[in-house]
C-alpha cells in the first residue's frame, strides 16, 4: 500500500501547470498521472498546490554540537521541513567544528533521530576551522559528509587553500568556500563599505574582502581542477569573476540567498535593528542588481538560505557586537515566490529549477527530480493563499528575521522525504 498525492499540479517542461497525482511507495515515485485509481492506498488532498521535487538547501547552520540554545538538529531540521526543503547541508562552524569522524556520525544520527529533513553535514577543510592543518578528508568522506568549506571563515592561507584543493581534487570532493580576507576587515565593522555605513558613521565590511578570495581561488580551482563553489556570493566584482571563470572552462558554481537577492543596504532601518546584519552584508542597489543578473544568465547555479539562528538576547547587543546571521529556512520559497515569481522576474519554474535540480546537479547529489523511479522527497506549495511572515510561529529556535511582517504568497504546505510525510499543513 502506498500513498497517493491527489489534487496537485505539475509543472511541466514548458513550464505550465497541469493537474497531478503521485503514487508514492516504498519511498519512491512509482506512477505520475492525471488520475490514478486510488485501491488500497492512503490518499493525501494536495488541494490544488504545485507539487514540486523536494527543495534543497546546500548552506544552513544547525548549531548541533555546541549551540544548541541557537538550534538543535532537530529544530532546524524541522524549520527546514516547514520551508519545504527535504535535503539540507549542515555548516562545521558548531563546537567542536565538523572536522571528525565523531563529529560527522554524531550528526547523521542525531538528523535520523529527529526524522525530518535529510541533513548531510559539510566537513571542516581545517582543523578547528583554525586554517593552519587540513582535516582527514578520507575518512571525513567516508563518513558521509557533503562537501568541505570553512564556512564561518575564509581560508586565509592561499598555500593552504591550494593543498586542500589538490586533494580534494583527488578524492572527488567538492571544496565550498565562505570568501573573507581577514587583511582587510576592521574590527567591529558590520554593515558593507558604502554610502550607508559612512552616514552612519560606521566602518564598512568591503566587497573586495570577498571577491579577493573568489578570485584567488577560482585561479587556484583552474589549476587543480576541483570543483570549487562560492557560498552566499554578494558583490558584483564577485558575479564577475565568476562569470568569467566560467567562461575559461573553471569548474566553479556558486549560490546566492534570498536575502542578498531581495534587500540592500538602503533598506537597513535607521534603527539598524540587527536582524539586518549578515556576513556578507547586504551590499549596495547596484549589488544586488549584479545579482539578479548572475541568477538570470546562469553564472549564480543556485539560492540557498544560509539560515543562521541567534537568540534575541545575542541579537540585543548592538550592530557592532551582534553576531552575524538570519534565519531563512520558513522564509526562503515565499518570498522568492512573491517577489520574484510574481513579478515576472523569474518564471516559476526557473524558481524551482534554482532549489532542486540546480544544486542537485552542482553537486551531484541524486534528489530534486520529479520523476517516476525518483526518491520520494517532494513538497507541495500553495500558490494562492497571502500569509504575513510571523516568527512566533516558526520551528527554528531563531526568530532574526529582518522580514517579519512581510506579506506572501508561495507557502509550502506538505513537505514528504523519502515517501514519509514530515510536514502538513494542509
Ligand atoms: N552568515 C552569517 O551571517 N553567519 C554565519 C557564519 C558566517 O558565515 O559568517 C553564522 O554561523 O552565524
Ligand atoms: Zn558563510
Amino acid at each position: 500500500m502506498g500513498t497517493i498525492l491527489g489534487n496537485g499540479k505539475l509543472l511541466n517542461h514548458a513550464g505550465e501547470l497541469i493537474p497531478v497525482e503521485i503514487l508514492v511507495e516504498d519511498g519512491r515515485i512509482v506512477a505520475m498521472g492525471e488520475s490514478i485509481p486510488q485501491g488500497a492506498h492512503e490518499w493525501v488532498d494536495c488541494k490544488g498546490g504545485l507539487i514540486s521535487a523536494g527543495l534543497i538547501d546546500v548552506h544552513v547552520h544547525l548549531r548541533e554540537p555546541g549551540f544548541e540554545h541557537k538550534e538543535t538538529i532537530e529544530t532546524g531540521a524541522k524549520a527546514a521541513a516547514r520551508g519545504g526543503f527535504t535535503t539540507i547541508c549542515c555548516m562545521p562552524n558548531t563546537r567542536p567544528s565538523i572536522d571528525s569522524v565523531e563529529t560527522v556520525t554524531y550528526i547523521l544520527d542525531k538528523a535520523r533521530e529527529a526524522g525530518m529533513a535529510r541533513v548531510i553535514p559539510y566537513g571542516a577543510i581545517t582543523v578547528r576551522q583554525l586554517g593552519k592543518e587540513l582535516t582527514d578528508f578520507t575518512g571525513l568522506k567516508e563518513a558521509g559528509i557533503f562537501a568541505l568549506t570553512d564556512d564561518g571563515v575564509g581560508v586565509q592561507s592561499t598555500a593552504m587553500m591550494k593543498k586542500a584543493m589538490q586533494a580534494a581534487k583527488e578524492l572527488g570532493i567538492s571544496i565550498v568556500a565562505h570568501c573573507e580576507d581577514d587583511d582587510l576587515l576592521i574590527p567591529g565593522a558590520a554593515l558593507h563599505d558604502g554610502e550607508v555605513a559612512k552616514r552612519h558613521g560606521l566602518p564598512g565590511i568591503p566587497s573586495e574582502s570577498e571577491s579577493i578570495h573568489v578570485g584567488r581561488d577560482i585561479l587556484l580551482a583552474e589549476q587543480t581542477g576541483v570543483h570549487y563553489h562560492v557560498c552566499h556570493i554578494s558583490a558584483k566584482e564577485s558575479v564577475r569573476l565568476v562569470r568569467d571563470g566560467k567562461r575559461a572552462g573553471v569548474n566553479v558554481t556558486c549560490e546566492v540567498t534570498p536575502h542578498h537577492l531581495l534587500l540592500c543596504d538602503e533598506d537597513i532601518p535607521e534603527n539598524l535593528d540587527t536582524n539586518w546584519k549578515m556576513n556578507p552584508p547586504l551590499r549596495s542597489r547596484e549589488d544586488r542588481a549584479a545579482l539578479i543578473a548572475g541568477l538570470k544568465d546562469g553564472t549564480i547555479d543556485m539560492i540557498a538560505t544560509d539560515h543562521a539562528p541567534h537568540t534575541a538576547e545575542e541579537k540585543a547587543n548592538g550592530m557592532a557586537r551582534a553576531p552575524f546571521g538570519i534565519v531563512g529556512s520558513e522564509t526562503a520559497f515565499p518570498l522568492l515566490y512573491t517577489h520574484f515569481v510574481q513579478t515576472g522576474e523569474l518564471t516559476l519554474k526557473e524558481l524551482v529549477d534554482l532549489l532542486t535540480i540546480k544544486p542537485a546537479a552542482a553537486f551531484g547529489l541524486p534528489y530534486g527530480r520529479l520523476e517516476v523511479g525518483a526518491v520520494a522527497d517532494l513538497t507541495v506549495i500553495d500558490l494562492e493563499t497571502e500569509k504575513k511572515i510571523d516568527p512566533a510561529t516558526f520551528a527554528s529556535k531563531g526568530t532574526n528575521t529582518p522580514f517579519a511582517g512581510w506579506d506572501c504568497k508561495g507557502w509550502p504546505v506538505m513537505t514528504m522525504v523519502e515517501g514519509k510525510i514530515v510536514h502538513q499543513d494542509v
